[in-house]
């Protein structure tokens, strides 16, 4: 049985008070959220602490957004492992496309990073995903299976979530359509040598969208970046109707 994983990316948004007053309005709206969706606030390094302390009996649970591999050494601007662990964090994310993007991280450095969080009792969500010209190119399918050839290589996949984020449906409002998003995460399953890893869909996540998108069976839950800043938008989108 797969599980349902909601999580909200921040991004580089929001300082400790915002976070604070964030969670105040969130918690609220979940009273009735099903038991069996998995809600995460994957939020800046400097809230992780505050939130820790303020996250009302796990119904809400941390992730970071990035961690390096070694568990420490001179390796300026970095994070490890053991400082999230000892701040509560449970999940963080890695090679997101912004990421890759702009500060060079490769399928190299993303295979260790997943491979030392897990080590360090965190659970990675893998981002995977194509730009718009690989896109037009035909290359969608090529490009996310060289992704996980490369990034999954001695990964443990029972402790691993993964999300298909296409590159041109980021920030920008264009939703990848949910048949086609549907059709990729199930191309990436048949990848896996564990079917049992949660999928998630990232990319233009909204409350006008996200019930269309989460009755696709093979999605498995959401990231969300621009949505889950606001709590009533990302309350709508962790109860999303089923
Ligand atoms: O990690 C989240 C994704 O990059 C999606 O961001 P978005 O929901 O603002 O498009």
């Amino acid at each position: 049985m797969r599980k349902t994983v909601l999580a909200g990316n921040w991004k580089m948004y929001k300082t400790q008070a915002e976070a604070l007053e964030f969670l105040k309005g969130f918690v609220s709206h979940l009273e009735d959220t099903p038991d069996e969706r998995d809600v995460i606030l994957c939020v800046p390094y400097t809230a992780l602490g505050s939130l820790s302390k303020n996250l009302h009996g796990g119904r809400v649970r941390l992730g970071a957004q990035n961690v390096h591999w070694e568990d420490c050494g001179a390796f300026t601007g970095e994070i490890s492992a053991p400082m999230l662990t000892e701040l509560g964090v449970d999940y963080v994310v890695v090679g997101h496309s912004e990421r890759r993007e702009y500060f060079g991280e490769t399928d190299e450095t993303v295979n260790r990073r997943l491979k030392a969080a897990q080590a360090g009792g965190l659970t990675p969500i893998l981002c995977v995903g194509e730009t718009k010209a690989q896109r037009d190119a035909g290359e969608t399918e090529a490009h996310i299976f060289s992704q996980l050839e490369q990034d999954l290589v001695d990964v443990d996949q029972s402790k691993l979530i993964i999300a298909y984020e296409p590159i041109w449906a980021i920030g920008t409002g264009d939703t990848c359509d949910a048949a086609e998003a549907n059709r990729v995460i199930g191309l990436i399953r048949s990848k896996l040598s564990n079917p049992d890893v949660p999928i998630q869909y990232g990319g233009s996540v909204k409350p006008t969208n996200v019930d269309e998108i989460m009755a696709q069976p093979e999605i498995d839950g959401a990231l969300v970046g621009g949505a889950s800043l606001e709590p009533e938008s990302f309350a709508r989108i962790v109860n999303y109707k089923a």
